[in-house]
């Protein structure tokens, strides 16, 4: 799947995406048409409650909300967007998000449908004042850093320090550790204990598959184990 890399603006649904400068590097939205009205949401996410609304997408929802993917340019935000929106890896060269754009989504949550209005800002640091007008309005924040880039990493806090200053006080934040070294990952805290003794267990049973081959044992796999095993990895600083 490659990109095109848009020169007009695609994404003016939102409450204040009118202003919104110019596009970013998200591919076509269906067929090409700009969002109606309707993709409008509420600060409260309730659109019309008990009485299921049509989205723009032409699927019903009960509640909607918008979310913010934020973090450093580069740290893979359109991607991750394009993954959970159409299943698929943008691969090819980097095309650096212009702007802002948005995509929805409806999720079933427990049998009720929930809309995700999903905005894909733009990382580099001139786009900067265009990403704070949207934040008021933001349900829920991801805030991206790249693990095999330190820099995004340090940023962090200072994305912080712009998320209390601009969005709402409950807003909801999660931070996402985006990309991968091709090894096993975990979290751990030698504060709670947390995944401590699965991280010694699983070197323990990697070594001892590697040195002991008995006969007809399905072979061990680390990645398997460890994403089977691990908890609450990506969940509350401890
Ligand atoms: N290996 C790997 N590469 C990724 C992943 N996510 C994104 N990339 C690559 O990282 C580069 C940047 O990804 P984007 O999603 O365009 O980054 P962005 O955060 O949207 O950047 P801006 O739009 O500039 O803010 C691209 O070359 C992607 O192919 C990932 O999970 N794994
Ligand atoms: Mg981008």
């Amino acid at each position: 799947m490659s990109r095109k890399k848009s020169q007009k603006s695609r994404g003016s649904g939102g409450s204040s995406s009118s202003s919104s400068p110019a596009a970013s590097s998200l591919p076509p939205k269906d067929g090409g048409k700009s969002c109606s009205p309707d993709s409008q949401v509420p600060l409260d996410g309730v659109v019309v409650p008990g009485r299921p609304s049509l989205s723009n997408s032409a699927e019903f929802y009960d509640l909607a909300f918008k979310v913010m993917l934020v973090g450093d340019s580069g740290v893979g935000k359109t991607c991750l967007l394009v993954r959970f929106k159409d299943g698929a890896f943008l691969a090819g060269s980097f095309i650096s998000t212009v702007g802002i754009d948005f995509r929805n989504k409806v999720l079933n949550v427990d049998g009720v449908k929930v809309k995700l209005q999903i905005w894909d800002t733009a990382g580099q640091e001139r786009f900067r004042s265009v990403t704070h007008a949207y934040y008021r309005d933001a349900h829920a924040l991801l805030l991206l850093y790249d693990v095999t880039n330190k820099t995004s990493f340090d940023n962090i806090k200072a994305w912080l320090t712009e998320i209390h200053e601009y969005a709402q006080q409950d807003v909801v934040v999660m931070l996402l550790g985006n990309k991968e070294y091709g090894v096993p990952f975990m979290e751990t805290s030698a504060k709670t204990g947390l995944n401590v003794d699965l991280a010694f267990m699983a070197i323990g049973k990697e070594l001892k598959h590697r040195s002991m081959k008995i006969p007809n044992e399905p072979k061990f796999k680390l990645h398997e184990y460890v994403k089977k095993e691990v908890k609450g990895s990506g969940c509350c600083k401890s």
